[in-house]
């Protein structure tokens, strides 16, 4: 391991820094067979600042407390200092106004804040709290731009605003906006992931003083997949963004919202670009939804830590009707401090001279803390091995506290890292070793919210929390006691298989700012220290930044979101980067296998109305509607398969084969030899009919009563949905028990039937060499292992996903007849 002693910020800025604190320098720098096909004629015709101060005290205490007086010192000092460092003409035009007298509309922020708290002070925790929280908030980087951003939006429909990892942009500015007096609405604030708008709720609901979610006195709600907790009263509402997108069949024009807050746009998940995609056609009042708004006013702010600043302000320049721009005035200030190469912040170019007044740009220049970055010297073969060692060296060399924050590619790796790290402790942690305790925490989308939230609680005494997660934590959380993140440099990257037809999970190297974005993790409360998990030189040779997951993944979900919220021609909707018209086509022939999409017009069907409800893909919310049709007559079932689907795998892998013989054999009797769809469906049948110890019954039957658990949630709020989407009935839901009942022969078939309406394009069959070939491609396909069908030799399979490792592998797979193909093709819709 080298020692590079490098810290993630930009060149100049090290420059800058080292100059003014020559002590620093040594922590700081950074670093189908055809025939089954219907419709094809359609496929046809669709032919056609703060020049500041980035760190501001590398003294900082520890304790919150110490933390605040070392701040306060600064805070006198930095703010006389802290001038706005404008990238913008609009902004700096607002700023004159200032400058002239005209007043921000309500005031200096620090003071209506400062008030804020000075009214709320009735000895109540929540104010006592906020008031500690003030502090912290003041000595943010973007604290001393509040006016600015409120001046921006004040006169500008659309504000993007650049600011670094840490800079403050999530948290503060909703609480910038709020008492704006445009903003008579809610705020919505948007993330990729629950995790991070669950989080942020709840922090900034306690920098403002109040509940959060439902009670009447709440300002601050969330609004994630499977759990809404908005109050009448709240003005900020976190949310993902694909509830906005799913508020948006409801209420095309987001009449509720005053302003729509874009965090983390530079992610570019398709979502995402969905959302700037409608949001434009809102606010530039081009879209036929805007009209609903009736003249009320929408802001938009889009806000990222890397995002390409110039090319969001030519999208929605686009929009309001303005050339794109061509010429760029040069970069006003401190440009000779910018090494263009370096990755570690993008720095947005300054508006074009054709910008029109309607849209701001801002860069708040700055973090809280560094953190000190080490690369290995020789790359790892085996990043599992090499973040173990790096985490007991960590423990045993490192101060408390210090909680260290693992970057690594998905579950299956996280589980066994977690039981390797335990399996260790009893010879690390001895009692004479005087060693604090390890917590390892597991942290991945499959997970509940629940256990995704245990990240967030303090550690026990005397115990230090490893925290083993996806890219999930990389951006936008702060787990409070992060000073270590080890970041193995890779993710689990959705990739579309052209021959496949459909998408896969590979695991690939990460870029360049997510990189960045992971470091971040390390320095949000006090100093930190990055272990990247990769040479320095294969650091440098990542990609800037990632492929919008829009260029790279199947796009029947996004097609489908398009054609239920009213947009008919597809091909022209703005998105900030065009996917082939090759990949849009697929979609909607997709869409057209699926019956989602009218074949005369190519409009949405009342069926793929449905599925556009159901927080599903597409083909899993075929698989439902279908499954709720009386023929098949298999609803409540399918849901469970799909809530399996839908969550970690139930299954704990049995290695050692002499172990257990007992709870092998349970879990065998589990098994169904149609395949594992239905071995799923037993499962969780037989888990929900335990009605004494469900615990102990996973246990013995090596079923992840986590897992479960999470797949009787998934399965309790798809039933709900389905009542909503009149799939089912109040009362037949309300009859439906959990008593044990076998699924007959005909039933089984039903079900996967169902799923092979949903998945037309995931089967293979059986070829004279003994092998599988995909209809669609003739691919060369294997079994997995984990399959209770592996090594068996069927007429044809049926398979919920591809995997790639060695060689191409069909996971959850269950054994078809060929026939089925025309019998389920053939059935009136
Ligand atoms: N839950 C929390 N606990 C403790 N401190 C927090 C918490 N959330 C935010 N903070 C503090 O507020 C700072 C700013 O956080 P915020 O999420 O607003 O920054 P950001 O600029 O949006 O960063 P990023 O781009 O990385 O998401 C953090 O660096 C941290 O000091």
């Amino acid at each position: 391991m080298s020692a590079t002693n490098e810290a993630g910020v930009p060149h100049g800025q090290k420059r800058k820094r080292e100059e003014k604190d020559v002590s620093n320098k040594k922590k700081v720098q950074s670093d189908k067979p055809p025939q089954i096909y219907k419709n094809l004629q359609l496929a046809e015709s669709l032919k056609d600042a703060p020049k500041k101060p980035v760190y501001k005290n590398l003294q900082i205490a520890e304790s919150l407390k110490a933390q605040s007086k070392a701040k306060n010192q600064l805070l006198g000092k930095s703010q006389k200092a802290e001038k706005p460092k404008f990238k913008n003409l609009q902004i700096a035009e607002s700023q004159k106004t200032v400058a002239n007298g005209a007043q921000d509309d309500e005031g200096p922020n620090v003071e209506s804040q400062k008030q804020e708290y000075r009214d709320n002070r009735p000895q109540n925790p929540l104010a006592a709290r906020q008031k500690n929280l003030l502090e912290v908030r003041q000595s943010l980087p973007i604290w001393s731009q509040a006016a600015n951003i409120r001046n921006a939006l004040l006169e500008n429909h659309v504000l993007i605003l650049a600011g670094e990892t840490g800079s403050g942009k999530s948290t503060q500015v909703p609480q910038f906006l709020h008492t704006s007096a445009w903003c008579t609405g809610r705020i919505a604030v948007t993330q990729p992931r629950r995790v991070a708008a669950v989080s942020l709720a709840r922090r900034v609901a306690e920098e403002m003083g109040t509940p959060l979610g439902k009670s009447p006195q709440a300002l601050v709600g969330y609004n994630v997949r499977f759990d809404d907790n908005v109050g009448k009263n709240n003005k900020v509402k976190f949310l993902t963004e694909g509830m906005l997108l799913q508020e948006m069949l409801r209420d095309p024009a987001l009449v509720e919202y005053s302003c729509v807050v874009v965090d983390e746009v530079h992610e570019r998940s398709v979502n995402v670009d969905l959302l700037l995609g409608f949001l434009r056609g809102l606010v530039t009042g081009t879209s036929e939804a805007a009209k609903k708004r009736k003249g009320k006013p929408l802001k938009v702010v889009v806000m990222s830590a890397t995002a390409d600043t110039e090319k969001l302000k030519d999208f929605f320049s686009e929009g309001f009707g303005e050339p794109r721009a061509e010429d760029n005035i040069p970069a006003v200030n401190d440009t000779t401090s910018l090494n263009k190469d370096d990755a570690s912040v993008e720095k947005p170019q300054v508006p074009s001279a054709s910008s029109s007044g309607k849209i701001s740009t801002c860069f708040v220049e700055g973090r809280m803390y560094p953190v000190q970055t080490e690369y290995l010297s020789e790359p790892t073969r085996d990043f599992s091995e090499a973040a173990l060692l790096q985490i007991f060296q960590i423990h045993r060399k490192e101060p408390m506290p210090g909680d260290v924050l693992v970057f690594l590619t998905g579950g299956d790796v996280i589980t066994n890292l977690q039981q390797a790290i335990e399996d260790m402790i009893p010879n690390v942690i001895t009692r004479d070793s005087g060693l604090p305790k390890l917590l390892v925490l597991p942290l991945y989308a499959a997970l509940s919210q629940a256990q995704q939230q245990a990240i967030f609680s303090p550690a026990p005494p005397n115990t230090r929390k490893v925290i083993l997660a996806t890219n999930i934590a990389e951006t936008s959380i702060t787990v409070p006691g992060v000073r270590f993140v080890i970041d193995s440099g890779k993710a689990k990257i959705k990739q579309f298989r052209n021959r496949l037809g459909l998408d896969s999970l590979l695991v690939k190297d990460i870029s360049k700012s997510s990189a960045i974005q992971r470091q971040g993790r390390a320095g949000r409360e006090a100093a930190g220290k990055c272990i990247r998990l990769y040479t320095k030189p294969n650091f440098e040779a990542l990609e800037k930044d990632a492929v919008p997951e829009i260029l790279r993944c199947d796009l029947s979900s996004a097609v489908l979101t398009m054609k239920a919220r009213g947009v008919q021609d597809v091909m022209s909707f703005p998105l900030l980067t065009r996917p082939s018209r090759e990949a849009m086509e697929r979609a909607l022939l997709l869409l057209l296998q699926l019956d989602a999409l009218n074949p005369e017009d190519g409009n949405i069907s009342d069926l793929g109305r449905k599925i556009a409800r159901l927080p599903l893909t597409p083909a899993h919310g075929r698989t439902i509607v279908a499954a709720a049709d009386p023929e098949m007559g298999c609803l409540l079932p399918v849901i469970d398969i799909v809530a399996c689907f839908n969550s970690e795998n139930i299954f704990v892998e049995i290695k050692d084969q002499d172990a257990n013989d007992e709870a092998r054999e349970a879990r065998n009797k589990l098994s169904r030899r149609q395949g594992d769809h239905l071995t799923l469906l037993s499962a969780v049948q037989a888990y929900a009919s335990e009605r004494t110890d469900r615990k102990q019954w996973a246990k013995q039957h090596l079923i992840s009563h986590r897992s479960m658990q999470n797949v009787m949630d998934v399965r309790k709020q798809l039933r709900a949905q389905c009542q909503q989407a009149k799939l089912i009935t109040k009362e037949e839901l309300a009859a439906a028990d959990d008593d044990l009942d076998t699924v007959s022969e005909s039933t089984g078939n039903n079900i996967l039937k169902c799923f092979l309406r949903g998945f037309p394009a995931n089967v293979a069959r059986l070829v004279p060499d003994g092998s599988y070939r995909t209809i669609q491609g003739h691919m060369a396909v294997a079994i997995h292992p984990s399959s209770v069908l592996y090594s068996r030799k069927l007429e044809a399979i049926l398979y919920n996903e591809f995997v790639y490792t060695n060689r191409t592998y069909a996971r959850s797979v269950s054994a078809i007849q060929m026939n089925w193909l025309e019998e389920v093709y053939a059935a009136p819709t």
